[in-house]
């Protein structure tokens, strides 16, 4: 794709991208076993943005490094993660590498940390489209001020010659979504990637994102515990619990009728003046389970007002109503909801 084409009226295309299905991540970690991702399953349609969200340590970062290949050798993924059919998990990791980045790029939450400080940003951006396509360094310089502009960054001829010290936290973000943007990906993952950045730079990172969703057909992933973002941005969402998808359904959808136990009581624990800052950490009575060691059945039962007996037994995530799944023997009911 390129971004000649980036003015394309996105197509709604049905086929999935991004087919994710009983993904599975276990860690080797100190004599135990840490079953961080425990049967994830979802799927993605190109030009979507797909929210995942969910306390902390629910698996939403291991989930998708599972896709980059991006784990350390202490772990151990199975079940399934085709994009555009090919299958990633248990991709040798040269093959790996040929995809992350080419297909699928990330931006991670510290671009301090992700950029090299010693090196111009420009230059940074010219070697990330080198590593992927065949231009010479003339033409990738002209491609790399035009990412820059792409991503909205005044000046770019100038800032190109910058080093990160010299621009804001959110100039560096869109220095990092210009490189992720270089090979001109189809699945573009945000992991948390505007959590570090005050509440105004964050809502132009997003805008950004999602136009560069739309005028590219591009799919997005964004990962974040931040619910009122996913509400505002995405036009999907799975909400994560003890490493599985919960519940996933449209966003209208989902929020207008949850039916997750898990997800009401994630909206009902956002204070107000959070939920306005966008400053959204959700904290729900009880603790999420010990991932070494996980209870019998539903995962949440041991902090869920509706549990009976019977959620002794896992409940399966199935689609109850069209486009809208979820993984519960008592849904709320919507009177309730
Ligand atoms: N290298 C590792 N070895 C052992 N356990 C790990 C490792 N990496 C992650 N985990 C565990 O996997 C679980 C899921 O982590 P993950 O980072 O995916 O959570 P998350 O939902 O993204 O949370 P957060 O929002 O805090 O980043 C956590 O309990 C974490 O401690």
């Amino acid at each position: 794709m390129s971004i000649e084409r980036a003015t394309r009226t996105p197509v709604v295309e049905t086929t999935p991208l991004l087919e994710v299905s009983d993904l599975r991540v276990r860690f080797r970690h100190r004599g135990r076993q840490v079953h961080a991702v425990n049967g994830l399953s979802y799927r993605l349609a190109p030009g979507r943005m797909l929210a995942i969200v969910g306390e902390s340590g629910s698996g939403k970062s291991v989930g998708v490094r599972a896709l980059l290949g991006l784990l350390p050798p202490t772990a151990t993924v199975t079940g399934s993660a085709r994009l555009d059919g090919v299958e990633l998990v248990g991709l040798p990791d040269k093959e790996m590498r040929r995809h992350r980045g080419a297909d699928i790029a990330v931006v991670f939450q510290d671009p301090a940390r992700s950029l090299n400080p010693t090196m111009r940003v420009g230059d940074q951006i010219t070697e990330a489209i080198r590593a992927h396509r065949d231009l010479d360094r003339a033409a990738a310089r002209e491609r790399a001020v035009e990412l820059l502009r792409l991503v909205r960054l005044a000046a770019p001829e100038q800032r190109f010659h910058e080093y990160p010290h010299q621009l804001s936290g959110g100039m560096r973000q869109r220095v990092m979504i210009a490189i992720a943007l270089g090979a001109e990906p189809r699945l573009l993952i945000a992991d948390e990637a505007t959590t570090s950045l005050d509440v105004t730079t964050q809502a132009q990172i997003m805008d950004l994102l999602l136009d560069l969703q739309r005028r590219l057909n591009m799919a997005v992933i964004l990962i974040s515990h931040d619910l009122g973002l996913a509400a505002s941005y995405a036009q999907d969402v799975v909400v994560m619990y003890a490493g599985r998808a919960v519940e996933h359904a449209a966003t209208a959808e989902l929020f207008e009728h949850v039916r997750m136990p898990y997800t009401r009581a994630l909206l009902g624990a956002i204070p107000t003046l959070e939920r306005e800052a966008h400053a959204l950490l959700p904290v729900i009575p009880g603790q999420p389970p010990d991932l070494s060691a996980l209870p019998e059945g539903c995962p949440f039962r041991p902090r869920c007002p509706s549990a009976t007996e019977r959620c002794a037994q896992e409940p399966p995530l199935d689609e109850h109503e069209p486009g809208h799944w979820w993984a519960c023997w008592h849904p709320v009911e919507e009177a309730s909801a």
